[in-house]
Order: C-alpha cells, then sequence, then structure tokens
C-alpha cells in the first residue's frame, strides 16, 4: 500500500477505535476499509492471501455493525441498506426495475409488522432473522410471487424512515412501459461496491454484506421468478423487458390495463376452445354461445331484424319485379310504381253528372274545362288550353269527392286518387318519392287527372314548426305542380279538394288556378237528392210531404240529406215487432212513409253551422271563381 493510502488507513482505524464513533461513521470507515483491499489487490499491492484475510475480517466487522442488535454500536438500519441497495440497482442496470410501488409495498405483510413494531418500539416483532419481503405477490406460497429477501437488523425502522426509503425506492424514471420487472434478468450482484462481496461469495456466504446481496436475488428458487409475471406459463415471459410488443403485466397491482385485460380474456378463451374430443355437453354449450355471442365488429354491417325492401326483393327472385315498361319510369323505385298502379290509380264504382245534384255552376264549368279539353284536345289549345289546376271547396259533404268520381269516370282520363294525409302517414320519408312518381306515371297515362283529396293536409301553410318530412312533400309537390302547369303538351289535371280553403299555401293557391265553391245543396238540389235516393226505395212520400221535407232541410250539406234519408229509411224497420224481425220477407215490411222522415229529422242535424259557411263565402268572394 502507498503511504497516503496506509495514512488513511490509519486514520479510519484511529477512529473506529476512538469510541467517540458513531455506527454509521464505523460502517463507513470499514466500507472503506474492504474498498481499499479491494484496489489494493486489483494493484497488486496485496498478495490475494493477504487480501482475502483483511476482506473476512473487515467484512465481519461491517457485517457487526450493520446487523447488531445494540443501537448504540449498531447500525441497524437494514431496511435502509436493504431498500438503498434495491434502489441502487435500478441506477446500476437499468433492465431491472422493481414493482414496488408506495401503496403496494405498505400492503406487504412483513412491512406493515414493521411499522407497527417501530410505532410500539418496546418490542420487535420481526424476528432477527431473514425478513421475506414478497414482491408481486402477498401470498409466499404463491408461484407467481418473487421473494426479496432482506436480513432483519436489531432495530425496527420508523415508519417515516420506511416511507422515506419507499419514497426513494419508488420515485424512479418511468419508461414508458411503466414500472415494471423484467423477471428474465436478473441483476447481477457484480457491481461496486458490492463486488467485493460478489467476488467473495466464491469463498463461501459468511459475511453479512453476503448474505444480503445472495437473499436479495434469491437463488434457490429461480423458478420462481421466472414464473412471476407468467403464472399460466411454465417458462413465463422470456424475452427481453422493451421489446416491441412486448407485455408486461403489473405484477403488484390488480389493476389491468385494458390491453392486459384483453390478453387474460384471450388467454381464457383459447383455454376453453371447443377441441374435437370434446364432452358432448360442452359441446352443445358453445354451440348455444356462438349463436349468442355472434361476433359483430364496430365495423361490420348492420343487419336489421326486419326485412329491407332489397331483402325481400332478393327473397322474391322466383316472383320477379313488375315489369315497367315505360322509360321513363326506370329511375322510380318499382315498389313505389306499382304501388300507385294498383292504389292510386282509381278503380271505384262509376259516377253520372246526373247523380251529382244540384251544383250546376260547378259541374258546367268542370265539364268545360276538363271533360271537353280532354276529349277535344286540338279545340281546346293555346288561350282555350286547360287550367292544369282545380280547387273544388266548400262546407264537408258537399259532393266534392263525388265530383272528383265524377270527373274520373267521364272524362275518360286516367284518374289517380290521392288522399293528401295518406301521402303523408302512409308512407312516411317517402312521401317525395311518391309525389314524384305520381306525376312521372301520370305523365305516361295521358290524359290523366290526379285528384287529391284533403289538399289542405298537404299543402297548408309552411311553418317553422312543421315536420321536415311533410315540408319536402309540399315542395315537391309544388315544384311538380309548376311542371304540369308549364308544360302545355301535358295533359294532366290537378284537381284538389278541400273543406279548409283558408289553410292552403298561397303558392299552392296560385297553382290551383280555378277555385271552385261547393256550396250546400240549394232546395232543387235537396229535392234531387231525396228523389234519387227514395227512388231505390218503396215509399209513399207525396210531392207535398217531399217538398215539406225538402224545407225542414235548409242548410243541409249533401251528406246530411243523404243521412237523412238512411234515417227515415229504417222507421219501416223500426214498426216491426223485435219477434218478428228474424222471420219477416222483405215484401212485408212497409213502405217509407213522410212520419219516417219527420222522426228522422228529429235526430239528423245540419252538420256545417252557418258561421262556418260564412267562412266559406268569404273566401270564394276573395279566391273564388264563381260567379
Ligand atoms: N251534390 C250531391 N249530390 C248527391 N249526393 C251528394 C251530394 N253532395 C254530397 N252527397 C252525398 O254525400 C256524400 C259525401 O259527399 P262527398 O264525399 O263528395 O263530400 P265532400 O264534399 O267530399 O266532403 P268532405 O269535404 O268532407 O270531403 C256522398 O257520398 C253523397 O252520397
Ligand atoms: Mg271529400
Amino acid at each position: 500500500m502507498s503511504g497516503a493510502h496506509l495514512e488513511e488507513w490509519q486514520r479510519r482505524s484511529f477512529d473506529i477505535s476512538s469510541g467517540s464513533c458513531t455506527p454509521e461513521q464505523k460502517a463507513d470507515a470499514y466500507r472503506a476499509h474492504i474498498l481499499s483491499i479491494q484496489y489494493a489487490w486489483a494493484s497488486s499491492q496485496l498478495s490475494q492471501a493477504g487480501a482475502a484475510g483483511l476482506l473476512r475480517t473487515y467484512s465481519e466487522r461491517y457485517a457487526a455493525v450493520l446487523d447488531s442488535d445494540d443501537p448504540q454500536t449498531g447500525l441497524n438500519n437494514y431496511a435502509e441498506s436493504a431498500l438503498h441497495l434495491a434502489r441502487s440497482q435500478r441506477n446500476l442496470s437499468d433492465k431491472w426495475e422493481s414493482s414496488l410501488t408506495a401503496e403496494s409495498v405498505l400492503r406487504i405483510p412483513s412491512v406493515q409488522r414493521m411499522i407497527q413494531a417501530s410505532s410500539g418500539r418496546e418490542s420487535f416483532l420481526v424476528a432477527p432473522a431473514d425478513v421475506d419481503i414478497p414482491v408481486g405477490h402477498e401470498s409466499r406460497g404463491d408461484p407467481a410471487s418473487a421473494q426479496v429477501q432482506f436480513t432483519a437488523a436489531s432495530r425496527a425502522p420508523s415508519s417515516s424512515e420506511v416511507n422515506n426509503v419507499i419514497r426513494n425506492l419508488t420515485e424512479r424514471p418511468r419508461t414508458s412501459e411503466g414500472i415494471s420487472v423484467n423477471s428474465s434478468v436478473v441483476p447481477r450482484p457484480a457491481v461496486q461496491p458490492q463486488s467485493a462481496f460478489g467476488h467473495s461469495s466464491s469463498s463461501g456466504p459468511s459475511g453479512g454484506a453476503q448474505t444480503h446481496q445472495s437473499s436479495f436475488f434469491p437463488s434457490s428458487n429461480p423458478s420462481k421468478r421466472k414464473n412471476f409475471y407468467s403464472p399460466d406459463k411454465s417458462d413465463g415471459i422470456s424475452g427481453q423487458r422493451g421489446g416491441p410488443g412486448a407485455t408486461e403485466p403489473r405484477a403488484v397491482s390488480n389493476f389491468k390495463t385494458a390491453q392486459e385485460q384483453f390478453i387474460v380474456n384471450q388467454q381464457k378463451k383459447h383455454s376453453y376452445q371447443p377441441q374435437r374430443g370434446h364432452p358432448p355437453g360442452m359441446a352443445a354449450a358453445m354451440k348455444k354461445s356462438l349463436g349468442a355471442n355472434r361476433s359483430r365488429g364496430a365495423f361490420s354491417k348492420f343487419v336489421s331484424p326486419i326485412p329491407r325492401p332489397e331483402d325481400e326483393d332478393g327473397s322474391k327472385n322466383s316472383n320477379p319485379e313488375p315489369q315497367i315498361l315505360d322509360e321513363r319510369l326506370k329511375n322510380f323505385e318499382p315498389k313505389i310504381v306499382e304501388l300507385i298502379m294498383s292504389e292510386i290509380m282509381d278503380h271505384g264504382p262509376s259516377v253520372a253528372w246526373d247523380d251529382i245534384a244540384g251544383l250546376e255552376f260547378a259541374k258546367t264549368t268542370i265539364k268545360e274545362i276538363v271533360v271537353w279539353p280532354m276529349l277535344r284536345p286540338d279545340i281546346f289549345t293555346g288561350l282555350r288550353g286547360p287550367p292544369k289546376g282545380i280547387l273544388l271547396f266548400g262546407p264537408p259533404g258537399t259532393g266534392k269527392t263525388l265530383i272528383g268520381k265524377c270527373i274520373a269516370c267521364q272524362s275518360g282520363a286516367t284518374f289517380f286518387s290521392i288522399s293528401a294525409s295518406s301521402l303523408t302517414s302512409k308512407w312516411v320519408g317517402e312521401g317525395e318519392k311518391m309525389v314524384r312518381a305520381l306525376f312521372a306515371i301520370a305523365r305516361c297515362h295521358q290524359p290523366a287527372v290526379i285528384f287529391i283529396d284533403e289538399i289542405d293536409s298537404l299543402l297548408s301553410q309552411r311553418t317553422d314548426g312543421e315536420h321536415d318530412s311533410s315540408r319536402r312533400i309540399k315542395t315537391e309537390f309544388l315544384v311538380q305542380l309548376d311542371g304540369a302547369a308549364t308544360a302545355a303538351d301535358d295533359r294532366i289535371l290537378v284537381v284538389g279538394a278541400t273543406n279548409r280553403p283558408q289553410e292552403i299555401d298561397e303558392a299552392a293557391r296560385r297553382r290551383l288556378a280555378k277555385r271552385l265553391y261547393v256550396p250546400l245543396p240549394e232546395a232543387g238540389a235537396r229535392r234531387q237528392i231525396v228523389t234519387n235516393l227514395m227512388a231505390q226505395e218503396r215509399n209513399h212520400l207525396r210531392g207535398q210531404e217531399l217538398e215539406s221535407v225538402v224545407a225542414a232541410t235548409e242548410g243541409f250539406s249533401g251528406a246530411d240529406m243523404t243521412q237523412l234519408c238512411r234515417e227515415a229509411a229504417l222507421g219501416p224497420i223500426r214498426s216491426i215487432q223485435l219477434n218478428d224481425i228474424a222471420t219477416i220477407s222483405a215484401d212485408q215490411v212497409r213502405p217509407i212513409l213522410y212520419a219516417d222522415f219527420q222522426e228522422a229529422l228529429k235526430t239528423v242535424r245540419p252538420s256545417v253551422s252557418a258561421k262556418d259557411l260564412e267562412l266559406y263565402e268569404d273566401w270564394n268572394q276573395t279566391f273564388g271563381c264563381g260567379r
């Protein structure tokens, strides 16, 4: 040894033996001695035998300071030393990282016992034997646990000491993978200053420091560490930490990241994969779950339980779709075209002009602008060209729908009868398509009359709060009306009927240029209605009596008149004795008498009030085309 070294050595030896030295100073001095011995041996200043002897001596003394039960002479900071050792490992080998966290370490039973002991102070609960600190699992017997052994010193550290150490231990730079331990990489003990003990271990684990090291990285059961993070697998995760995609579930906490849980689930799943040799019960269970767990990824196509039109079409391969011969209709959905053809094109019973009582002005006008131009399009050209839109308005039950039906029968035109309410409700979302298709089909079947009953519900004034679909239908309808009105060659007449003309949008009103008032039937019309209806039944209604009925029904609508006649016709039936009803022949039923009308008039009232009537007349004055 050099002179300087020798001097230093002597100074330390004096310090140690002076008696005023604290255990910490002693430990430092012995550690320095050991380093000096190592250095001297490495630089061949000491023989191997001499170095070994000195190392043994000072290691024992150093261990005595560290492990002494006596708080006066011993350092008694095994925990600090041990945990310092653990902390150092992180710096000395980046490959090792403890999975201890501030929370998890406090849950370790031995640590809890230490804290208890230090708070009590009077007794040390931990035996001065090795203390096992399982890392990663609280159960000692669990093969998944790795154990860290510390040699218990005589004094238990205070809880604040433990906490400080823990804090130091856990305050480490975290990698992107978080705190994790690679089980396959066991930190080498051959690091300074412990390298001296590591080296000396070849001569036997006699030194206390050696106990530290060897017990910290137990070599007795390496498989424990190996299995640490991979309890399900015999060889664990053997790859190096940090490899791409390496997954290292956290050992300490029960918390699992989504990815970790996914892996666990996958493993479970695969461990229950149906094998060929599975018992039938399990096979059945699997089959069952197959149906229930039919996987649908987030991006897989939604399969509606309701058959869609395409599906229906697909399943109807044997029943081909209706052939649409007209080229102009090829852009429309065949279903809609078929619907319009079957439901909207009117196939009802024929109505003659004479069946409509009264309403001469309306009938004449309609004949003029509808029927004749349809019959003689060559004459009705240019300025004589028929209007493309008619609005029939008037109180309910006055024959507007009847007129529509009559137009259909008498004009020889293809008649499309559509209720606006059905457009808006029946084909929700398809309304505007329907309107477009309707006009297209009508164009294909000219001359055509499109009769829209209750047109007010379709073309009522547009409001902000109205539903989008009805607004779209309305707009589409106005567009189509315009198209029909401007295409001079088209012989399409739109007839709208409403009993609420004041609600019709002004744009629609303009397009329905001929607005005809269909008023309540006058006396002549009422007489005709009664006559027409009575002609079908046996009656004894004399002329005078008929006039009395007509006079008594002022303000009745055509529908009310019909209702009155129906009621009167029930009179003879009501006069039959209840017992005879089952047996009486039709001839024996007595004819309808004036008395029956008088009786009926007691129950049938006019449905249109005088006030309502005023409104219609006002509107007729303002917008009507009547004289
Ligand atoms: N002028 C009329 N001539 C003969 N019958 C009529 C006449 N007006 C109404 N009726 C009778 O009343 C019934 C109802 O008539 P219609 O359906 O045409 O009334 P409307 O004007 O369309 O009523 P709403 O405005 O309520 O739709 C007809 O079936 C018919 O029996
Ligand atoms: Mg009607």
